[in-house]
């Protein structure tokens, strides 16, 4: 199965998904002055006041807050979107101790994590697996974590990371409005891109926010407790690094919102 390791990591992720050499891999490094200015592009909006938060989990490879995803009760929509995509989960990638961990990159620069919060194009599509592997399925944004003072209200997250120590447990998470993660500006970047882990469908409208949050060592140090193995391997394998380096941008541009 694919991981973060040596063995089995993004650069052997083409052998079984050989999408990974595709034409609109991500993550990417985002080049500022490279990006198009778009006076088209209008701001996003994020309804996620009706959201309701089931569960958080340990998949092997992060920790994810799934929502109920069975209504259009909560969406982001604008932008670069045609229609309005609803709120499916969302995760973070991290480093190791003062090692960089986001995915994108802004000049060559790593943050020291970024959160994903993915959607899915409910209008077009019939479920969240069909969404997933067609072009214009998901939108996920993308939002950096730098490291500072403590984020006050990230311990909502890291006070549940003991429940998931392990891969393949999940507990109740009721209650949690993403709204409280997001910087207080939502300009972005948006390219055309994909999964960033396997399957690395080519399905995701990426819309990455130029204003980090800030986050303690403090805190992001509870992500490391988390591990890749369950409980009962005897591996015991830390989560930390649980990143895919920027890709080719190919024939692809960046837009930037106003
Ligand atoms: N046959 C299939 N396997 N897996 C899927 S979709 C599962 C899934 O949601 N994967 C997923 C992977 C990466 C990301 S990310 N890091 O936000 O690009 C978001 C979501 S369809
Ligand atoms: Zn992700």
């Amino acid at each position: 199965h694919w991981g973060y390791g040596k063995e089995d990591g993004p650069s052997a992720w083409h052998r079984q998904y050989p999408v990974a050499k595709g034409n609109r891999q991500s993550p990417i490094d985002i080049i500022p002055n490279e990006a198009r200015r778009d006076s088209t592009l209008g701001p996003i909006f994020l309804k996620y006041d009706q959201c309701r938060s089931l569960n958080i989990a340990n998949n092997g490879h992060s920790v994810v807050v799934e929502f109920d995803d069975s209504d259009d009760r909560s969406v982001v929509l604008g932008g670069p979107l045609d229609n309005p995509y609803r709120l499916k989960q969302f995760h973070f990638h991290w480093g190791g101790k003062g090692c960089e961990g986001s995915e994108h990159t802004v000049a060559g620069v790593g943050y020291a994590s970024e959160l994903h919060v993915v959607h899915w194009n409910a209008v077009k599509y019939k479920t969240y697996n069909d969404a997933a592997a067609a072009p214009d399925g998901l939108a996920v944004l993308g939002i950096f974590l730098e490291l500072g003072d403590d984020h006050r209200w990230l311990h909502m997250i890291t006070d549940a990371l003991y429940t998931v120590k392990f891969k393949g447990s999940a507990t109740d998470f009721k209650g949690f409005n993403p709204k409280c993660l997001l910087p207080s500006s939502l300009h972005y970047w948006t390219y055309l891109g994909s999964l960033t882990t396997p399957p690395l469908h080519e399905s995701v409208t990426w819309i990455v926010l130029k204003e980090p949050i800030v986050v303690s060592e403090k805190q992001l140090g509870m992500f490391r407790m988390l591990q890749f193995n369950g409980e009962e391997e005897d591996q015991r394998m830390r989560m930390e690094n649980n990143f895919r380096p920027p890709q080719n941008l190919k024939e692809r541009i960046v837009r930037s919102s106003n």
